[in-house]
């Protein structure tokens, strides 16, 4: 594969992200004008979509990590119902859109460096795709709806029941579709370890104008099914025993963290670490509850709860986490598992860094981690010490997509 080419087409056709992808669609819905309905009405999410895991493989070309991610992402294109002949048009449509937004750019040796990737990177995933097939893996679960609890006007929490053993490891997110919006798909993380009883909690933070989230709040009732798709992410625990470890959860990121100290409690009497829960206000602080019942279950837990002052503005509790995280830890000793809203992410690793944390023990569900993978995708939960084994599992999330709100 000629990178260097590779990279430099791409250049260009970044520069025109927005015609291109336009012109990606147009051809490809014109052309195959069946596969319009494997789309959702609102594309935009899907073009930034497209786009994230196009930059993403340009990106890290010489990645040893990039088959493992591209198998993965095959994996997760079941749910789609893609087929070898929706791969083959794709190919066809991309390099006509690329094409068109490169112009005098796109020589003949451009056009032969890209049908030789794009042919590589649809292998790849069609492989992953027949991995998980073999591996029995359901393109996607069917899970009922046990429990609809709101809580104020913002959150809602849902209790699904999955029809059949729906592996994953505390920390890891999911995909869940509804019928209430036909073909639309949203990341959650999983809120509990795997309980006897098979059922998982996700924590649905409502934003305002936002389709799944408004439908999953006002619409969802007891009783229905919604489709879950196969777990993913890199926040999973690999911290040695014995070796500290803090924990960051802001807003709704408290799902995932709440999963990992879960399984803390149930397999590490001797656990040594700290949890800063951060939210907007007192009447955000939801986990609260729970986050004192796991103190108590785990004696080397210290709990810290992070609001903004009544009448600030939202991000004082970001500014008063920075203050609690400066004194008195030692950085350097500790590994570090955060999850909230995307910039959060970025603000805390840098501080974290700052402080003294190693930035590869800073655990978190934003950027693909820089550790190649060569595993298949788990097809039971492994055991704690497996998972210290390990290297972390390569994810493809991209929780931008996720708006954060505005302060
Ligand atoms: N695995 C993960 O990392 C998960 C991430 N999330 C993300 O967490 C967010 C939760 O949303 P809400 O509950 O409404 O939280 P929120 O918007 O109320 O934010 C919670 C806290 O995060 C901080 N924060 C928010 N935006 C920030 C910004 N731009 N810069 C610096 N600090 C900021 C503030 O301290 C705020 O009090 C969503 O973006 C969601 O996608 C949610 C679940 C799991």
């Amino acid at each position: 594969m000629d990178a260097q080419l590779l990279k430099s087409t791409f250049a260009v056709v970044e520069r025109r992200a927005e015609h291109a992808v336009t012109y990606f669609y147009s051809h490809l819905f014109w052309n195959n004008p069946r596969v319009r309905e494997l789309f959702p009405a609102d594309m935009a999410p899907q073009r930034d979509r497209l786009f994230a895991a196009l930059t993403h493989v340009v990106t890290h070309l010489e990645d040893p990590g990039l088959a493992e991610y591209l198998g993965q992402l095959g994996r997760d294109h079941r749910k789609f119902l893609a087929t070898p002949a929706l791969y083959s048009a794709v190919g066809t449509s991309l390099l006509a859109a690329f094409a068109h937004a490169t112009g005098a750019a796109w020589t003949m040796e451009a056009e032969k460096a890209w049908t030789e990737a794009y042919g590589l990177v649809a292998d790849l995933m069609q492989a992953g795709a027949a991995r998980s097939a073999d591996a029995g893996q359901p393109a996607w679960w069917d899970a009922d709806v046990v429990r609809h609890e709101r809580y104020g006007p913002d959150l809602t929490l849902l209790t699904l029941r999955p029809r059949t053993p729906f592996p994953y490891l505390p920390g890891q997110y999911t995909s869940l579709s509804t019928p209430h919006v036909p073909l639309v798909w949203r990341t959650y993380s999983l809120a509990n370890a795997p309980r006897p009883d098979g059922t998982v909690d996700l924590h649905i933070g409502r934003v305002e104008g936002g389709v799944m989230s408004t439908a999953l709040s006002d619409r969802l009732r007891t009783g229905e099914t919604v489709r879950l798709s196969a777990p993913s992410g890199a926040l999973t625990a690999r911290t040695p025993p014995g070796k500290p470890r803090t924990f960051i959860a802001a807003g709704t990121g408290w799902a995932p963290i709440r999963a990992l100290l879960e399984e803390a409690a149930a397999d590490e009497p001797g656990f040594e670490g700290r949890l800063f829960v951060v939210a907007r206000t007192r009447e955000y602080l939801y986990g609260r509850a729970d986050a004192e019942r796991l103190a108590e279950l785990i004696p080397g837990l210290r709990v810290t709860y992070i609001t903004a002052a009544p009448r600030a503005p939202r991000g004082q509790a970001t500014e008063r986490l920075f203050q609690a995280l400066r004194s008195g830890v030692n950085w350097s000793a500790h590994d570090a598992y955060l999850a909230g809203p995307p910039d959060f992410l970025t603000q805390v690793s840098a501080i974290l860094a700052a402080l003294g944390t190693d930035p590869t023990r800073v655990f978190h569900d934003r950027l693909p981690p820089v550790t190649p993978v060569s595993e298949p995708a788990p097809t039971r939960a492994r055991s704690l010490s497996e998972r210290r084994m390990a290297r972390p599992a390569l994810q493809w999330h991209n929780p931008d997509a996720r708006a954060p709100r505005a302060f």
